[in-house]
């Protein structure tokens, strides 16, 4: 079985391995709204004050380590390019499967990009695959708004016969890159580390994004998931939705349900970060389960430093009392074998005994 479920008990507790390699538990299969995930006000971010930017900074901190998932207020990203790309994906995952599949994410094994068909995918083992399917395309390296570079061409999979469908998509990708470099630069100050300190790494970042659909659930939610349980592999994530269906593990094992906010986001903590700030910062595990009644759709965008870069650790992370957790390898070494490993043990029926990176 692709993830391997190593206990149930009766209370529905379950301890599920993921590709990162690590094991969680959680108490019980229900989600509540008892918790809540912090509301940040990113305003101060475009301060020319830095006593300001630290103050975010400081509240960034707080929810990044304690439970890794917050939304986000006022951070001034055109929300009619997030219409558009909703648009655009009701239209492309209205077309037959055959034409889906003529972009089909199986063409390029060891890149993310391109069509995951419906039920594909079994993260956790249940007893049907994922119910949804999804559409990715990676950072275009020609189109980036602060450092173009026209000569190394973009892996992606775009569809014939939707004329605006790459257009809208990467204006929304244009806007969450210069979004995610200010942002970068709040999760440096959050670090106690120079707000320039990752500006080098994310000239050339992973920013690729991604489009879903999940049809409302009919089965039960221990025989089936929207989306399974797992942690996303970069810096951090950013996700739009159009409904509710996001659930977010807490720390003590209990699945909170993430009601949507009309214009806020949500950031999660990706294993990339965690990993290079030694597990102070927290890479949550979260799933969706699609109970709302109707369709939902959602946008994550995935942030992550130049695949160039060693994952090495943050100064601030480290200490002869605290030594670094994990070996050093850039990114790009990293996401490649999470995209194998994901793409593969995810599949019913593989298995994912391969060399551990912990
Ligand atoms: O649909 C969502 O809200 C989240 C999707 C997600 O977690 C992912 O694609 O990694
Ligand atoms: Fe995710």
């Amino acid at each position: 079985m692709s993830t391997t479920v190593i206990s149930t008990n009766a209370n529905t507790s379950k301890t599920i391995r993921l590709t990162n390699g690590k094991n969680f538990t959680y108490v019980s299969n229900a989600a509540s709204t008892e918790e809540s995930i912090p509301i940040i006000d990113v305003s101060r971010m475009y301060s020319d004050k830095l006593a300001d930017r630290q103050a975010l900074a400081e509240d960034i901190r707080q929810a990044a380590h304690s439970i890794g998932f917050f939304c986000i207020t006022s951070h001034n990203i055109n929300m009619e390019l997030v219409s558009d790309v909703m648009e655009q994906a009701k239209g492309f995952f209205a077309l037959p499967e055959e034409k889906k599949m003529e972009v089909s994410s199986e063409l390029i094994p060891d890149e993310y990009c391109g069509y995951h068909g419906m039920q594909r995918y079994n993260p956790n083992g249940w007893k049907y695959r994922d119910l949804y399917e999804a559409f990715n395309w990676n950072y275009n390296p020609a189109k980036d708004p602060d450092h173009p570079d026209p000569l190394t061409p973009q892996i992606n999979l775009w569809p014939k016969d939707m004329p605006e469908f790459e257009e809208k998509l990467s204006a929304y990708q244009t806007e969450m890159i210069r979004f995610a470099r200010r942002l970068t630069r709040m999760f440096a100050l959050a670090l106690h580390v120079p707000e320039d300190f990752y500006d080098e790494h994310v000239k050339q970042p992973e920013a690729g994004l991604r489009i879903l659909h999940y049809p409302q659930q009919e089965a039960r939610r221990d025989e089936q998931n929207g989306i399974g349980a797992h942690t996303d592999v970069e810096f951090f994530t950013i996700i739009t939705s159009d409904a509710e269906g996001l659930e977010v593990l807490s720390k003590s094992g209990h699945w909170i349900k993430v009601k949507p906010i009309p214009g806020c986001l949500v950031v999660n903590i990706a294993d990339c970060f965690m990993r290079q700030t030694n597990d102070f910062f927290v890479s949550t595990v979260h799933r969706v389960i699609n109970e709302s009644g109707r369709e939902r759709y959602s946008v994550p965008f995935f942030w992550g430093i130049n695949r160039k870069t060693l994952l090495s650790p943050v100064p601030t992370c480290v200490s002869e009392e605290n030594p670094n957790k994990y070996p050093v390898m850039t990114a790009g070494e990293y996401y490649l074998w999470r995209t194998r490993r994901q793409k593969r043990s995810w599949l019913v029926g593989e298995n994912q005994n391969e060399t551990s990176t912990e």
